[in-house]
This record gives C-alpha cells, sequence and structure tokens, in this order.
C-alpha cells in the first residue's frame, strides 16, 4: 500500500488559513483534502469554490476536493478551474456516475468515487476499472471530528479484493475519525491514503502527526 495522507482543511483555522497551509506544506502530507458541502445532500454548509482557488494559491501539493453536494456534474469545470486534481463524488449523487466520471476526466482531473457507509462496496464492480481512486467514508459525511466506523476495514477489505479481481489501479482513500489509533490497520486492510482532519490539526505538532499517521 502506498500510505498516503490527505489532512483535512476542514479542522483548520480558517482565520489564519496560510498557516495551516504552509504546515501542510511542510509535512510529509501528500495532498490536500478539501470538503465541499452544500447544505443538502449533507445536513451541513462548508466552502465553496473561492476558497478552494485561494488554497490553490498557496498549496504546494495536489488538492483532493471532496464534493459532498447534489448534482455534481454541475461544476466539475468550475472546480478544476479552481484548482482540483482530483474531484470526488458521491456515488450516492450521481445517478449517470459512467458519464460524471468522463466528463472529469475530460476535464483533466483525476477521477474518484465516494460511497457513504451504508453503500455496499459491491456497487462499484462495473465502474471500478475506470475510477483513479474510491473514497470510503468512515463516518456519515457532514462533520469533521465524529468517531469512525469499525465496520470500515471489512470494507476496505472488500474493496482491496475488489480491485485485484478487476485489476484496477484505483487507489483507496478512507474519510472520517482516523488517527494513529485505527492508521496501521486501515493500511493493512488496503487502504492507500488516509484523510485526517481534526486529529491533525488539533493536535500540538500537527507536522509530527502526520508523520506518525504514515507509519
Ligand atoms: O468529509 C469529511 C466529513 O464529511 C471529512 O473529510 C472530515 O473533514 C474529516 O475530519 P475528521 O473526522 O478527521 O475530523
Ligand atoms: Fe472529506
Amino acid at each position: 500500500m502506498k500510505k498516503m495522507v490527505a489532512p483535512s482543511l476542514l479542522a483548520a483555522d480558517f482565520s489564519n488559513l496560510s498557516k495551516d497551509i504552509e504546515i501542510v506544506n511542510q509535512s510529509e502530507a501528500d495532498w490536500f483534502h478539501l470538503d465541499i458541502m452544500d447544505g443538502v445532500f449533507v445536513p451541513n454548509i462548508s466552502f465553496g469554490i473561492p476558497v478552494v482557488e485561494a488554497v490553490k494559491k498557496h498549496a504546494q501539493k495536489p488538492l483532493d476536493v471532496h464534493l459532498m453536494i447534489v448534482q455534481p456534474e454541475k461544476y466539475i469545470t468550475a472546480f478544476r478551474d479552481a484548482g482540483a486534481d482530483l474531484l470526488n463524488v458521491h456515488y450516492e449523487a450521481s445517478p449517470h456516475l459512467h458519464r460524471t466520471v468522463q466528463e472529469i476526466h475530460n476535464a483533466g482531473m483525476k477521477a474518484g468515487v465516494t460511497i457513504n457507509p451504508h453503500t455496499p462496496v459491491a456497487l462499484l464492480e462495473d465502474i471500478i476499472e475506470m475510477v483513479d481512486l474510491v473514497l470510503i467514508m468512515s463516518v456519515n459525511p457532514g462533520f469533521g471530528g465524529q468517531k469512525f466506523i469499525e465496520h470500515t476495514f471489512h470494507r476496505v477489505e472488500q474493496l482491496r479484493n475488489l480491485i485485484n479481481k478487476k485489476n484496477s489501479k484505483a487507489l483507496i482513500e478512507v474519510d472520517g475519525g482516523v488517527s494513529t489509533d485505527n492508521s496501521a490497520q486501515l493500511y493493512e486492510a488496503g487502504a492507500d491514503v488516509l484523510v485526517s482532519g481534526s486529529f491533525i490539526f488539533k493536535s500540538d505538532d500537527p507536522v509530527q502527526t502526520i508523520s506518525e499517521l504514515k507509519k
């Protein structure tokens, strides 16, 4: 497994965002994770396209944008123009997922599909060969700082088996409640990328915490 870490800026200090962006730049983190919430698909509103654009100006690593919005296909080029390198759309919000993935690729980005904790991994059988990444939610999306759902380990194993069976190159990313209590076991189950927000930014030494999450 790759053992990559994508700090979620949802837990950063929005009154001093450039400081937290610099922490991620200086750390062993691989990507920035940006959570876009619309108050419709999920019961919370976070930030939108202008903030992605602002982060892009300072970020020295790729932007992994997690869209928790209805009709994500409407905003593909807008997020590309704002600086997204990888665009994650929810399976549950995408009735024409095959077309949406094609459009993300045509816009020049990597395409990720995200699944909520209740969505069966097996539903990805006919899309897994064309996506670059699957993001498994290990909490119900909408908020940072929630408790990790233990059943996620089993879902990561199921997805790793599906990826192997289909000879897919998709990476497995896990998001929600990730800490050093579960990181090693997640990599062992087959995860490549771990998203972590509050565990990193509420710690005394975020740079060190990011290093610990890569072990
Ligand atoms: O997508 C989401 C939440 O919906 C996440 O990316 C959170 O921002 C992760 O935060 P922590 O659970 O690590 O605090
Ligand atoms: Fe996220």
